[in-house]
């Protein structure tokens, strides 16, 4: 078998995991192991995996399998070309159906005999190098909505129900919380996947640029960007000219803003369903997953090592409040990718601030007004005298900023 097949391994048991992986690599074949999805959707956004043998039940003890089945209905969403074995336990036939049902493409039941895991992961080698070969395009690997908060999962959960069918789709959330991405997957899941994407940017459009793209549009779907920066006197020629289109809206503003900026009539056209993303401090442990997502992708995107990540570093991007969301977090991990240095990335690779516990301990100067003075310097400084951001960091208004900035003569 080449040496290039990679076979990705999905099990809590580290007994079982290194089992499989003993007898895979004396195949030949490169094996990477993980605990649990989270730590699998990780290793599978950087690099790619040609077969998948994923363990149905994951907390010790549970026999539904419904974290595995969750990764496995994601898994086929997400890569019609993936290969994925399901294990199961002696008892798990019913469940090994149903895998198969889901997509899987094959089964092996636990305990395992090597010469069958075998032969069922060189079939799957086998079926993933054919389903490549006749594969018309190429795989995005950046194009995976990741995030395990109830935020995420009911974006996921609209998007599956909703994509396939004509409904006008409403997508909001603050500045880079991912609305252009899940506009992208609600077209990939519709049924105009086919057709090319036409986007609309608001802010820039006038008559001639709606009549253009909405024609292009004809018949399939149209993303408007940022639809509440339309020019009011465009409103009207908007609407007239959205006939016969799947329309998917992105907005900053939440649903009484929107009304305020584009008024009722085009309010009720593009906003039947509204999917709402969450700011990424309001998504718990989201942070750190997409960190290690992006360190994973850049890592392999850039050719550097996919070095460990300090402890320091993961509990300070987690308690971070990340004022860009998901495009601020992306682009401080590509940044600490290509010029960090050392073993493994501590806090100083994200230019991060160390959280308020830390700032004590390493400055115990009481002083209110002097330790007030320093955070908003280091905010100003740190988002390069914007005011706005540094006001939003610092949990101030920006009036009060301001007044406060008049007071230290900064
Ligand atoms: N949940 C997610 N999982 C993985 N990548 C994500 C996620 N959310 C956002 N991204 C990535 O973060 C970046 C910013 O997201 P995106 O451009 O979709 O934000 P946006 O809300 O449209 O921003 P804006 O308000 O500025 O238009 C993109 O590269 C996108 O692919």
């Amino acid at each position: 078998m080449s040496t290039e097949s990679h076979i990705l391994v999905v099990d809590d048991d580290p007994d079982i995991a290194k089992a499989a992986r003993l007898l895979l690599e004396r195949h030949g074949m490169r094996v990477s192991t993980a605990a649990s999805p989270e730590e699998a959707w990780v290793l599978l956004a950087g690099e790619p995996v040609d077969v998948i043998l994923l363990d149905l039940n994951f907390a010790r003890g549970r026999t539904t399998g419904e974290e595995g089945f969750a990764m496995l209905d994601r898994l086929i969403a997400g890569d019609a070309r993936a290969v994925v074995i399901v294990v199961t336990g002696h008892s798990g036939i019913a469940v090994a159906v149903r895998a198969m049902r889901s997509g899987a493409t094959d089964f092996v039941i636990k305990p395992w005999n090597n010469e069958r895991l075998l032969t069922t992961v060189e079939r799957g080698l086998a079926l993933r190098r054919a389903k490549l070969e006749t594969a018309a395009t190429p795989r995005v690997p950046d194009g995976i909505l990741l995030g395990e908060s109830p935020g995420i999962g009911r974006a996921r959960d609209l998007i599956a129900r909703v994509a396939p069918t004509a409904a006008p789709i409403l997508v909001h959330g603050t500045a880079g919380t991912g609305k252009t991405l899940i506009a992208r997957l609600i077209h990939q899941a519709s049924a105009h996947a086919h057709l090319p994407l036409v986007t609309l940017d608001a802010e820039a459009a006038d008559a001639a640029v709606i009549a253009t793209q909405t024609a292009a549009a004809a018949g399939g779907m149209l993303v408007i960007d940022h639809i509440d920066r339309l020019p009011r006197a465009f409103h009207g020629v908007l609407l007239a000219a959205l006939d016969g289109i799947r329309v998917v809206a992105t907005t900053r503003l939440d649903r009484a803003g929107l009304r305020a900026a584009i008024g009722e009539d085009l309010l009720d056209r593009v906003g039947t369903i509204e999917i709402a993303l969450p700011p990424l401090v309001d998504r718990t442990g989201d942070a750190l997953l997409l960190a290690r997502h992006f360190l994973a992708l850049f890592a392999y995107r850039h050719g550097k090592p996919n070095r460990p990540l300090g402890d320091d570093a993961a509990h300070a991007i987690a308690t971070e409040r990340w004022p860009d969301n998901v495009r601020g977090l992306r682009q401080t991990m590509e940044r600490a990718v290509l010029l960090g240095n050392g073993e493994a990335y501590a806090i100083a690779d994200f230019r991060l601030s160390p959280d308020m516990a830390e700032l004590q301990s390493l400055a115990p100067d009481l002083s209110l007004a002097r330790n007030e003075e320093t955070l908003i310097t280091a905010a100003l400084e740190r988002h390069a005298f914007n005011v706005s951001r540094a006001a939003a960091q610092l949990g101030l208004t920006r009036a009060a900023l301001y007044r406060r900035m008049a007071r230290y003569g900064l």
